[in-house]
């Protein structure tokens, strides 16, 4: 058993708790009993077929539309039920898929909007000025319509959205979907590598395999709404069997 010491020090690197996680829209049931944790800092990957519940396991960390029952932990604070704007302000942004980014709105229009859901107290605070900086290519384009980026430029202004809400989770739904092999390498390997890099704690929803893999440590394998497999990523990476058992590859 762990002591009282051990278990307060695993409760503080504790970044998410999932625990029992039912979840379904309209009394149809997707996630079943999906018990998973982060720590902080950490990179995990979420893999599975179409239809597995990555989506709905995403939406449902966030607060979003599906109905659920069980913990969801950030922090040690239990947030199930809570709706999305109170759990942005604990940290947690969602880059949701089809990036959600507002096609009417200039990209500095975008970005303005994603700062008033800043949380109060950040250990790195981002401003739309040092957004700028670090990612020229939205500089270039501040001025244009954000329906007329290429999907890679949404996919950029998708994560500074979610950088000047200051969060420290940040959940990826389908980053790397309908986006060329070059805009894959520069936004989604070179970005997302980069905030693993300064200790972002990352849930990555993907169908590539090899890029969530390249992404993250550890992998999720959500198959027919229950977590069949979390483990390292090399470990499944060699596992063939699993592979075309679950992910049909
Ligand atoms: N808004 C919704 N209303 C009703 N059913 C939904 C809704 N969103 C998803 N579902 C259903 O929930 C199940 C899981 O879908 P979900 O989108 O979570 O899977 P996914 O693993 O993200 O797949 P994909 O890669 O296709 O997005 C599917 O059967 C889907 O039809």
């Amino acid at each position: 058993m762990m002591s009282a010491q051990a278990q307060q020090q695993s409760a503080a690197a504790t970044y998410l708790e999932v625990a029992g996680l039912d979840a379904g829209y309209d009394g149809v049931r997707v996630l079943h009993g999906v018990d998973f944790s982060l720590a902080h800092g950490e990179a995990v990957a979420l893999l599975g077929r179409n239809g597995a519940g990555k989506s709905t396991l995403c939406s449902a960390l966030f607060g979003l539309e599906p109905q659920i029952s069980g913990r969801i932990a950030i922090k040690g604070q239990d947030v199930a039920g809570w709706p999305g704007h109170r759990i942005a302000r604990l940290g947690v942004a969602l880059v949701p898929q089809g990036r959600g980014v507002y096609a009417n709105l200039t990209v500095d229009e975008n970005l303005t909007m994603a700062a008033l859901w800043s949380r109060k107290q950040p250990s790195r605070r981002w401003v739309k000025e040092s957004i700028y900086e670090d990612f020229p290519r939205l500089a270039e384009r501040r001025s244009f319509s954000s329906g007329a980026l290429s999907g890679g430029e949404r996919q950029l202004l998708a994560i500074a959205r979610a950088l000047l809400t200051q969060a420290d989770l940040i959940v990826l739904d389908e980053p790397s979907e309908g986006l060329s092999p070059r805009a894959i390498e520069e936004v989604i390997i070179g970005t997302v590598g980069r905030l693993r890099g300064e200790g972002y704690t990352l849930l990555i929803a993907e169908q590539n395999l090899a890029m969530a893999l390249t992404l993250a440590e550890r992998a999720l394998v959500l198959d027919h709404g229950r977590v069949v497999f979390d483990g390292p990523s090399a470990t499944l990476l060699a596992d063939k069997d699993l592979q075309k058992e679950h992910l049909g590859l």
